[in-house]
């Protein structure tokens, strides 16, 4: 896969190239990650980047010019299809099916915009979608690309080792995950759970299991409301209920 992001501030996006799971996958080649400036598309003295809005209002707007510049610029480096996602408060929620929607695509190039955002002219003849990663403020896209890109790099095959494959990643099978544990045993008088020290997998599995459906039915009920649980995991779930009473 080839990743280009248009940022104002490209080195931010060292935190996803250069680290941990997603920079190796970089380093490996498994996936390019390339970034264009927009104040490098600029023609004036001042690189100007953005410019006071029409109608009034605080803030600046980004201007088309050096964006649309920029993004042709990513879009000669990449593969012929690119799909051009601006990050945006307004855009549609992105989740991990998204995140596996993306991960089939050959080419993205994403749009981080700062200021009050861009000229909505930019958005409609360059931008395939808009996507936001939450109901909070951001100071500019680039930390939300950051997030698409870390997610949709994990979903790419080859990238996570069988320990940590995709498939168990705890929102794949829609569940919170269970506590985890490592040494020492006993650490400061709190002790690790037996059934973790027995050895006896398929009880750690269902242990494991039970928690992580007691957990989230406590901290995230709506996640259950679109999962069909097996009769296995109603069990566990009562039985987890009882031990909470
Ligand atoms: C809330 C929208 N605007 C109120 C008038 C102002 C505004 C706030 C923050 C931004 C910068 N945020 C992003 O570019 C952004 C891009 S994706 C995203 N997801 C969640 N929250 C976010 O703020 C974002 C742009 C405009």
């Amino acid at each position: 896969m080839q990743i280009a992001v248009v940022s104002l501030f490209p080195e931010m996006f060292g935190a996803v190239s250069e680290h941990g799971v997603t920079g190796r996958a970089v380093g490996q080649g498994l996936v390019t990650f390339g970034h264009h400036n927009p104040r490098d598309y600029t023609d004036d003295r001042h690189r100007t980047v953005d410019d006071r809005p029409f109608g009034g209002g605080p803030g600046m707007v980004m201007k088309i010019a050096p964006l649309q510049q920029a993004i042709a610029a990513a879009r000669a480096q990449l593969a012929p299809v690119a799909r051009v996602i601006y990050l945006s408060p307004q855009g549609t929620r992105f989740d991990h099916a998204k995140a596996l929607e993306l991960a089939q695509a050959q080419s993205l190039i994403l749009v981080a915009g700062r200021y009050e955002g861009v000229d909505e002219r930019l958005l409609e003849s360059e931008i395939d979608e808009e996507l936001s990663i939450g109901d909070y403020v951001l100071s500019g896209g680039e930390l939300a690309a950051m997030v698409v890109v870390d997610a949709v790099i994990r979903q790419l095959p080859g990238v996570l080792g069988h320990e940590l494959s995709a498939l168990e990643d705890s929102f794949a099978d829609g569940l919170l995950d269970c506590p985890h544990y490592t040494r020492p045993e006993v650490y400061q008088g709190r002790a690790v759970p037996d059934v973790l020290l027995s050895g006896d997998h398929e009880r750690i599995r269902r242990w494991r299991l039970k928690q992580a459906l007691g957990r989230t039915q406590q901290r995230r009920p709506d996640l259950l409301e679109g999962r069909t649980l097996t009769a296995e995991e109603q069990e566990l779930l009562a039985l987890y209920r009882q031990e909470q009473d």
